[in-house]
């Protein structure tokens, strides 16, 4: 029987190695048969391709790979091996991949951080959140609390009584340009955050967030000013924000301007 097998492309994966094995497996009955080479039944076409040393054994980027590992960073490692798989065509990139003997800094005698830990490493909101110098604060929040007036001391007291009681609480707080809302502000942020709390201060406005030690404004974080029926605040599950909103001990404050 005389045939003709159709042009597949390179990309194809395991078809363009099925049409390589067609090419030079002699007397084959089955696609079993294209698999084996010296009695060795490979598992894919394309392996039996490379027992066949029909394509090429990836040992030049096994030998950049290996090279990289002497000198790279483990980010620079993972960026190169993206490159490798993406633009260089390797044969078999999890060859390329266990060719780097891998290290973990238990096989250096060093503590393993836990999964919680690098979480928040890579988390920017908690890691801002959580670097505050927390000798600093209470100094200030010291120096700040003496100087409350009554109405604030109120206002001051009632926040700090909810969160010590676990209270979920929405407080208002209301006054004229000048009467000290940021000063209040301050001194609670001062005080939440020198325990170890996270508190989120946000504002409306970019200007306004200028004023609270460090503030944010509401949209950056997907908080909804205009609060009407319906509305949903779009945080997605996984990232950043929604891991930082669940951290148990977050505290929002917002100011209007
Ligand atoms: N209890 C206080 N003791 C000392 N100074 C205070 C006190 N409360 C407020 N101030 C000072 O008064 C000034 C105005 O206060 P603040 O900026 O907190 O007002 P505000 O209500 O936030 O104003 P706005 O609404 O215009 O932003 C600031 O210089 C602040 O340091």
């Amino acid at each position: 029987m005389v045939g003709r097998l159709v042009f597949v492309h390179p990309t194809s994966g395991e078809l363009f190695y099925l049409r390589m094995l067609l090419c030079h497996q002699k007397g084959c009955t089955s696609f079993k048969d294209l698999r084996i080479v010296a009695g060795i039944v490979y598992p894919t076409f394309r392996v039996a391709c490379n027992a066949l040393q029909l394509i090429g054994d990836d040992v030049e980027w096994l030998t950049c790979f290996t090279e990289a590992a002497m000198w790279a960073t483990a980010s620079q490692l993972r960026s190169l091996f993206c490159h490798l798989l993406i633009f260089c065509k390797v044969s078999n990139p999890l060859s390329a991949k266990s060719a780097v003997p891998s290290k973990s800094m238990s096989d250096f005698g060093l503590p393993v951080p836990s999964l919680d830990v690098t979480g928040v490493l890579r988390n920017r909101l908690l890691l801002e959140e959580m670097s505050y110098d927390k000798e600093q604060l209470r100094q200030q929040h010291n120096n700040l609390i003496r100087k409350l007036n009554h109405h604030q001391r109120l206002v001051y007291n009632n926040v700090v009584s909810s969160i010590d009681n676990n209270r979920h609480v929405l407080i208002f707080v209301y006054g004229h340009g000048g009467t000290g809302k940021t000063f209040l502000w301050t001194t609670i942020l001062s005080h939440l955050r020198s325990i170890g709390n996270i508190a989120l201060a946000v504002v409306a406005s970019g200007i306004a967030s200028l004023l609270l030690p460090p503030g944010t404004t509401a949209h950056s974080i997907k908080i909804l000013i205009d609060l009407k029926n319906k509305k949903s605040c779009d945080i997605k599950k996984v990232p950043s924000l929604a891991i930082f909103y669940n951290k148990q001990h977050s505290y929002y404050g917002t100011k209007h301007q």
